[in-house]
């Protein structure tokens, strides 16, 4: 078979789903999709224009999708600790401040043991790719060393992150999980600057404060003044569980409320993505808005930690950008179809309450979980559907796998199947995953 001709690597034909900012789910039949050698999207036309297109590659390259498969873009997870992801399923019995305390601290203090860290993100990485997590956004630990040894693992695998060393300089009593202000001043611009120095093109470092009660305001104020000075990313926590906001309130009362903290401290702005913001006011959402700082809305940490469920019309109505996180382990899935049902189900147990809410319809939920989380990290210059120009990132889901989740009983249109794999498909659906255009999954070892 002759070789495509310079500059195009892949041809896909087939049906090909994604969102717009004007339309939640856009469906193309009969596409076809042009990947270059840099792994972005050369073309998307129509099928039928093969020939003024084949100009360009060899036709007999083409792959064909069948009519039960589609592409749709990666998966962008917002929030996930892929430290916790060792206790995952388990640990799910107590509120935030307890669970913290008496779980989640001492299973990040034995990140310090770089082997057991490398075992754990190994399997992290690999379990949220294969279910489909192009992009994701992840806490480590306190421990640089091996922060970026996640940083690597990510890099190794393919997958698109940004990596926060975790930063907390009060409020913890576990023994061993300590730093002082000025470590995790020192750690975090190291960390930065020996994650940037890989020069790793999908790989980059987030400044990481855990959440207001585990930082001075010192140390917040220095966490948004690296972040400006090295124009990176910032995340950390608000709003989450009444307990929360009624301990921030007594520890920061100069302050007008918790997304004002933040505020003041340099550390809201349009690369800043918040996980939760159950309670956040009306004011506080305005002036999200007026930053340019996101929010990532995990919903099933939220459930299982009986924290409180986000109103996500409120955010919307707002214009605040909003992705999905799955926010393990205060979630117990890593998989982002699960925090997509699980923010559907969430939106109608608030509409049962309220009947001028409307719930989120599942295209609305598909595209907080693709273009929505890209928009939310900023990074929707390269990656979150399927616009010329941007990275592959996509998920090529077949419907009909041997011994597969999914009946399908007649055939089907794609709008249906496409519903139908949200809310019932799973791993074994996703057949291929391809990140800037290199295929990930299935698994080269
Ligand atoms: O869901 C959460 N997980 C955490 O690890 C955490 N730390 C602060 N606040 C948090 N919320
Ligand atoms: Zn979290």
């Amino acid at each position: 078979m002759a070789d495509n001709k310079p500059g195009i690597r892949h041809v896909f034909r087939g049906t090909f789903v994604h969102s717009t900012p004007h339309c939640a789910l856009q469906i193309r039949e009969d596409a076809l999709l042009g990947v270059d050698t840099e792994g972005k999207i050369a073309f998307i036309e129509k099928g039928e224009d093969l020939d003024r297109l084949a100009t360009d590659f060899n036709s007999s390259n083409i792959i064909q999708l069948s009519k039960h498969e589609f592409f749709m873009p990666g998966l962008v997870d917002t929030h996930i600790h892929a430290s916790q992801y060792s206790y995952a399923g388990t640990a799910l019995d107590l509120p935030l401040l307890q669970w913290l305390n008496t779980y989640t601290f001492p299973v990040e203090a034995q990140f310090k043991d770089l082997d057991f860290a490398r075992k754990v993100y190994k399997q992290v990485v690999k379990r949220t790719l294969r279910n489909g997590t192009t992009t994701a956004c992840y806490f480590a630990t306190i421990h640089t060393d091996a922060s970026l040894l996640l940083g690597d693992i990510a890099n190794e695998f393919g997958q698109r992150a940004l990596v926060g060393k975790v930063c907390m300089d009060r409020n913890n009593s576990v023994k061993h999980y300590k730093e002082t202000f000025h470590e995790s001043q020192e750690e975090t611009c190291r960390f930065i600057a020996e994650l940037l120095n890989r020069k790793y093109r999908l790989v980059k470092p987030v400044v990481t404060p855990r959440f207001a009660p585990s930082c001075t305001g010192a140390l917040l104020g220095q966490l948004g003044a690296i972040a400006k000075n090295n124009n990176l990313h910032i995340q950390s926590h608000i709003s989450e569980n009444p307990e929360e906001v009624k301990l921030v309130k007594e520890m920061f009362p100069e302050s007008e409320s918790y997304t004002d903290i933040y505020y003041k401290y340099n550390l809201l702005t349009d690369k800043t993505i918040m996980a939760h913001g159950c309670y956040l006011s009306d004011e506080e959402l305005a002036l999200f808005r007026k930053t340019g700082a996101s929010l990532s809305h995990c919903p099933n940490s939220n459930i299982s930690l009986c924290s409180g469920i986000l109103n996500v019309r409120n955010v919307l109505k707002h214009k605040v950008k909003l992705g999905l996180g799955t926010d393990v382990a205060g979630g117990y899935s890593a998989s982002l179809l699960d925090a997509l049902r699980r923010a559907q189900d969430s939106s109608k147990v608030l509409a049962m309450q309220d009947p001028d809410l409307h719930p989120l319809t599942f295209e609305e939920a598909f595209r907080l979980a693709t273009l929505g989380g890209s928009q939310a990290l900023s990074l929707d210059d390269q990656t979150g559907n399927f616009e010329v120009g941007k990275d592959f990132d996509a998920l090529r889901v077949n419907l009909l796998v041997p011994d597969g989740p999914i009946d399908l009983i007649q055939s089907e249109e794609p709008k249906i199947l496409i519903e139908k794999f949200l809310n019932l498909g799973d791993d074994r659906n996703i057949v291929e995953v391809f990140v800037a255009g290199r295929r990930v999954v299935p698994f080269t070892d």
